[in-house]
């Protein structure tokens, strides 16, 4: 029986997605059941790395949707308009769906998987989250007899790149970003990396598989890597972390009788431990450690980009969905019905509740510029007593045209305590400048 497949897509992944369906050898034997039937691009002219008869490509994207023929419409084309329009009338066409579209998914996930559990049709992800790692499936599989606590990762590979060349070469972050660049590891337009934008759009994914709910994406706290200045990095260094831009979601209160569960949802740089199993992930690579009860620590760890891999996954989803229309669990075509793996479907209804920041409790790391003379270290200190945050270190390393320098970690404390401690430290006169304020770990 072969399945037929409409590409929307021959950028990166899709090529590398075409490269694996055209060659089957020594894969899975399910392969040799899927079809390329049509590819839908933006310009017919360009020359491409694969080599696929002519009039496989089209520009009209929607014939691919609509057609009678196609049983999975593979979307790799990226952005959010055409694609989410185009998955949407693929899914009210009774295809199946698998796409690699964080942006998309983050945004329109719950109006997409509502019209795809209508339509008894199935919307796979894998390629969305950590590119080649199985990190989706396992959340809504392997892992589906544990209560997850917490899901942490580095799922950004270019800002993973960037950090990790300046912490080795003691660079500034505008000389590695335009690197990065160059080397073709970030985009024309960085903005989605450093603004850690694309990281907070897949821990919204990963934390609505991992806690069961979805997740409002503006809720999710993000901030990038431009403020993480060779000062930081070195000063971290000395204290025995590493900065990593985070993703992290983890419940922050249980549910009573009066209040929901709430979750954190949050990416930022943040100082980690160097024996903390995530400092050594380098480079590109994406690592996601999940905490749940039964199972403890587990880490996913590899290529989160790139075409191979991406397209790995990507094919992965669509041998999951070929598999199911082979063992006749679903229909072949349009005659809708209830999806009838509950494993691969995503039928979370609510919202789940998110703290707010100010509740947070962690440690936090603070770079001042003082006026070098004694009792400058007494004042901060009692600032911070003032507002019940407590210290672990307080240094004084360098001096920079004639200020000191102040480095402090704190215990673990409130964020809104912390806030209101460095508001009462900004009046002081002896302060000249808080020069960075990061998470720790
Ligand atoms: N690259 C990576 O490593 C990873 C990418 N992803 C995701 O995969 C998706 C694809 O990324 P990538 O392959 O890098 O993107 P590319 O820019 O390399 O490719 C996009 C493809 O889609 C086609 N396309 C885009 N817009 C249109 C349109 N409006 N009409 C017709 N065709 C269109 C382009 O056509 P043409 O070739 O004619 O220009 C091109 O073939 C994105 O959602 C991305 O976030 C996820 C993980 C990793
Ligand atoms: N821009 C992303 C690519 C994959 O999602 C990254 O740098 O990780
Ligand atoms: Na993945």
């Amino acid at each position: 029986m072969t399945f037929k497949v409409g590409l929307l897509g021959l950028g990166t992944v899709g090529t590398g997605t075409a490269q694996i369906l055209l060659d089957a050898t020594q894969r899975h034997p399910l392969l040799k059941e899927l079809e390329i039937h049509r590819v839908g691009v933006r310009s017919l002219d360009k020359s491409r790395e694969i080599d696929l008869p002519a009039d496989l490509l089209t520009t009209d994207l929607e014939s691919i949707v609509t057609d009678p023929n196609i049983d999975i419409v593979v979307e790799v084309m990226g952005g959010l308009e055409p694609a989410r329009s185009l998955i949407l009338q693929a899914i009210a066409h009774g295809k199946h769906v698998v796409t690699a579209n964080k942006a998309a998914i983050a945004r329109y996930g719950a109006e997409i998987f509502t019209a795809a559990n209508e339509a008894g049709v199935y919307v796979l992800l894998e390629a969305a989250v950590g590119g080649g790692i199985p990190v989706i499936q396992p959340l809504k599989q392997s892992l589906g007899a544990n209560r997850i606590d917490t899901v942490i990762g580095i799922i950004n590979g270019t800002t993973n790149y960037i950090l990790t060349r300046m912490q080795n070469e003691g660079a500034d972050f505008a000389e590695v970003l335009a690197d990065a660049q160059r080397l073709g590891y970030a985009e024309a337009d960085p903005t989605a990396d450093v603004d850690g934008l694309d990281a907070a759009d897949k821990i919204a994914i990963l934390a609505s598989l991992a806690f069961g709910g979805r997740i409002k994406l503006a809720e999710v706290h993000c901030e990038g890597i431009r403020q993480v200045s060779a000062a930081d990095i070195a000063y971290a260094e000395r204290l025995g972390f590493v900065i990593k831009l985070l993703a992290i979601a983890k419940r922050n209160t249980v549910s009573t009788e009066n209040a929901p569960e709430q979750l954190q949802i949050r990416v930022h740089p943040t100082l980690v431990p160097k024996s903390h199993p995530l400092a050594s992930v380098n480079d590109v690579y994406n690592a996601i450690l999940v905490e749940g009860d039964p199972i403890g620590q587990v880490m996913f760890f590899g290529r989160g980009a790139g075409a191979g891999p991406t397209a790995s996954a990507v094919v992965s989803d669509i041998l999951n969905i070929a598999a199911m229309l082979q063992a006749n669990l679903v229909p072949v075509s349009t005659q809708p019905t209830q999806a009838a793996h509950p494993l691969l479907a995503c039928s979370h209804q609510h919202y789940s509740a998110i703290a707010p920041m100010t509740d947070l409790v962690t440690r936090f790391y603070a770079r001042f510029l003082t006026k070098d003379y004694p009792g400058v270290i007494g004042k901060l200190g009692t600032c911070f007593g003032n507002h019940q945050v407590s210290l672990e270190s307080v240094v004084q390393i360098g001096n920079q045209d004639g200020l000191a320098e102040i480095v402090v970690v704190t215990h673990d404390v409130p964020e809104g305590n912390f806030r209101q401690a460095l508001e009462e430290i900004r009046s002081l006169s002896s302060i000249s400048s808080v020069s960075s304020v990061l998470r720790v770990l």
